[in-house]
């Protein structure tokens, strides 16, 4: 795999005179954990859609966890693979319970719940609800979850296969300044955790990037601003340019902040 957990090269995606992506070069190695941060419609969930294998581009070639897009079984990657959005949610019916949520995720992200699952499956899932803080509402239908709740049974779920790479589409979107703030601090102890696999976080909002990520990449209209490490990207420049607005930014050693300058 060369150290190389995903590989984009060249990548544009076009649907008829629309640009999602341009040229999009970006590297992420084991053991980095990454934001990519960018407006309304930059062309980040499209990104994240390449890395989880669901969609393939106009241009380019993609690499996932050693696998050239387009040649080999995808089918056979989606295991290695966590993916949480609101579009995986959005599959999943409103009266499955909360266990069979993650443990329907055992053999990869679009898992049905219609599989069999073993004793050692459902033990995992349960750990897994526990670590994310919500093992108590693991009889709960899902869809009788609170926003806050839901996001993390998400992500619990994304984690079921242990993954070598974990995809989080806007985890944070929809909460209070309380949930956020719990979930930033949860996924700050994942960033941390060195047995945790490669992390793909995207976000509108640099106030929602956790302690101990590493990377980040800035996309405006399918185009990266800058990618690399934070202290790098993270610039009042480079975000003024992404988000067509001047802004000054902050650094308090462990968080950031952004506001119009
Ligand atoms: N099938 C399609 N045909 C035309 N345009 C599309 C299609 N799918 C997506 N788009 C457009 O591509 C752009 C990028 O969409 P994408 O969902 O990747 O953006 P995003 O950065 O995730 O946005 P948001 O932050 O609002 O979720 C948007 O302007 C969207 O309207």
């Amino acid at each position: 795999m060369n150290g190389h957990v995903l590989h984009m090269s060249g990548v544009g995606v076009r649907r008829g005179q629309t640009v999602l992506l341009d040229a999009v070069d970006w590297t992420v190695a084991e053991g980095e954990r990454w934001v990519v941060v960018g407006p309304n419609g930059a062309g980040k969930t499209t990104l994240l859609r390449i890395a989880a294998t669901q969609l393939h581009p106009t241009r380019g070639t993609v690499e996932v966890l050693g696998e050239r897009l387009g040649r080999g079984d995808v089918f056979e990657l989606r295991p290695m693979i966590g993916f949480a959005s609101s579009a995986v949610a959005a599959q999943l019916e409103d009266d499955m319970r909360v266990r069979d949520v993650v443990v329907s995720a055992a053999y990869g992200y679009l898992g049905t719940g219609k599989e069999e699952y073993s004793a050692p499956d459902y033990a995992r899932a349960r750990a897994l609800l526990g670590r994310w803080g919500v093992l108590r509402f693991e009889d709960r239908a899902f869809g009788t979850l609170s926003e806050g709740e839901r996001k993390r049974v998400l992500i619990a779920r994304a984690l079921m296969s242990n993954p070598e790479l974990l995809l989080l589409d806007e985890p944070a979107a929809g909460l209070d300044l309380g949930a956020r703030e719990d979930l930033v601090r949860r996924l700050g102890t994942l960033a941390k955790d060195e047995s945790a696999p490669a992390l793909v976080l995207v976000t509108h909002h640099v106030e929602e990037i956790p302690p101990g990520f590493t990377h980040g990449l800035l996309l405006r209209g399918g185009k990266v601003v800058a990618a690399g490490p934070l202290e790098q990207v993270m610039t009042a420049d480079h975000l003024s340019t992404t988000f067509g607005i001047g802004l000054k930014v902050e650094f308090d050693g462990e968080r950031w902040s952004a506001r119009a300058s």
